[in-house]
């Protein structure tokens, strides 16, 4: 459903070279890398935010490029970094936002998909508030419900953890499982390697624009490799929960 073919991308002086990948639907692609060596780049690239110089992107088999908006919204959706939208919106108008080019003509069944989406992100109780009210991880989670209730088929995730508090990760963990189950593709930054051995199914691994690896988290984040790339000291233990490899760092 994503496709990704010798893509150059120039954005001022920094560049990102040749990357190749393929996701199907139900897989979840990790990106890793250190700061700066252009993961968020990356994304907004699939989204043609960013320049392409060479190389194709190619999205549920139509070229990314050449899509309108409105199309590129049914296709694909990026939960950004960046907050673009109005602090005086409300937590409902923000999420409503999301259904511009996926709304259905039934009000009764959209406001019931809508309710059912901020329940599943615990804003039932903020969803009058503006958005200049919350706190940072209910701004996360917002903007969350935001990116699901626009359904597309392929989701961006640009470090969605950040601000959420342990219970809340963990919720999130379960979103990107239940978008998998319901057969979406996703693309999500990730900064802890232990989330990318244990939800992703391919990762790639960007060096200063550079993709240096791509294929099963377990073949490619070897304690050794993981040292090398973060420049840590990492031991691996084994969690008596699950009894399952884990690294510290
Ligand atoms: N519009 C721009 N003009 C010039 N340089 C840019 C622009 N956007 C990004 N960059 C540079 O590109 C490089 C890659 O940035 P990017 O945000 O993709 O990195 P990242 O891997 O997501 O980093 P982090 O882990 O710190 O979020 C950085 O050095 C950044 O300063």
């Amino acid at each position: 459903m994503l496709k990704v073919e010798q893509l150059h991308v120039k954005v001022g002086a920094f560049q990102l070279r040749g990357i190749d990948l393929e996701l199907a639907r139900g897989e979840v692609l990790g990106v890793l890398g250190p700061n700066g060596s252009g993961k968020s780049t990356f994304l907004k690239s699939l989204l043609n935010l960013y320049p392409i110089q060479s190389g194709t992107v190619t999205i549920d088999g139509i070229n990314a490029q050449k899509m309108t908006a409105s199309e590129r919204a049914r296709h694909v959706t990026l939960l950004s970094q960046m907050k673009t939208q109005t602090m005086g919106q409300t937590v409902y108008d923000l999420v409503e936002t999301a259904r511009y080019a996926v709304r259905t003509t039934d009000a009764k069944q959209e406001q019931a998909f809508l309710k059912e989406v901020l329940e599943r992100f615990a804003l039932s109780a903020y969803k009058n508030m503006p958005l200049a009210y919350l706190s940072g991880g209910e701004l996360q989670r917002a903007y969350m419900a935001k990116a699901f209730a626009q359904e597309s088929a392929l989701i961006l995730f640009d470090e969605p953890t950040t601000h959420l508090d342990l219970h809340y990760r963990a919720q999130f963990f379960e979103h990107l499982l239940y978008a998998k189950r319901a057969n979406k593709a996703s693309v999500v930054i990730v900064h802890d390697v232990n989330d990318a051995l244990h939800y992703c199914d391919r990762v790639l691994v960007l060096r200063a624009g550079l993709p240096i690896a791509y294929g099963k988290p377990a073949d490619i984040l070897t304690q050794s490799f993981v040292e090398q790339l973060f420049q840590v000291r990492v031991a691996t233990v084994i969690d008596p929960r699950n009894g399952m490899p884990k690294y510290l760092y």
